[in-house]
């Protein structure tokens, strides 16, 4: 049967490429393996809601540098060792983002609220009682299902 031709559609461009915003987050876990939450400001985007430590990378930064300077800044460690778990891109209508989660598994120093957030760590199993951004679904089924 001769294939019929299709219309060509120019594919979408790449999160990189288009207006999302580029986010380093981060999976820390504890020796008893909880897992560490922050709670977003109530003034901010997606206010109220427990994230996973992070923020946006910089024009001038790479991953490993946004990483690095957005633990330094909000929890005051130093990561030492990291794995990409995962990415996600996700359009809230308002903001569109582009997570970039990695698990830290080595770093100096004891997470601690250094811009005075509300700090938790929660065993995986406790998660689904906090409640998360929506983009944020993958990341706890990372977690929950035992993902480095
Ligand atoms: N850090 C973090 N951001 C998340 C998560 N999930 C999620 O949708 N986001 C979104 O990603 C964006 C991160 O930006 P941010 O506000 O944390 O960035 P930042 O730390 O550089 O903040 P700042 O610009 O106020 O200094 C926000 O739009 C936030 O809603 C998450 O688990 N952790
Ligand atoms: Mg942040």
């Amino acid at each position: 049967m001769a294939e019929q031709s299709k219309p060509t559609t120019p594919a979408p461009p790449s999160a990189e490429e288009s207006s999302a915003v580029h986010v380093a987050v981060a999976v820390i876990r504890n020796a008893r393996g909880e897992v560490l939450l922050t709670q977003r400001h109530p003034d901010s985007h997606q206010g109220g809601l427990w994230e996973f430590p992070g923020g946006k990378i910089e024009a001038d930064e790479d991953l490993a540098g946004g990483l690095a300077r957005e633990l330094q800044e909000e929890l005051g460690i130093k990561v030492l060792h990291h794995e990409s778990m995962l990415r996600i891109e996700h359009d809230y209508g308002d903001k569109q983002v582009l997570l970039d989660v990695h698990s830290v598994t080595a770093f100096a120093g004891q997470p601690s609220p250094c811009e005075g957030q509300p700090m938790r760590w929660v065993d995986p199993s406790d998660l689904g009682n906090y409640a998360l951004p929506e983009a944020n679904g993958p990341i706890v089924r990372a977690i929950v299902e035992g993902q480095p």
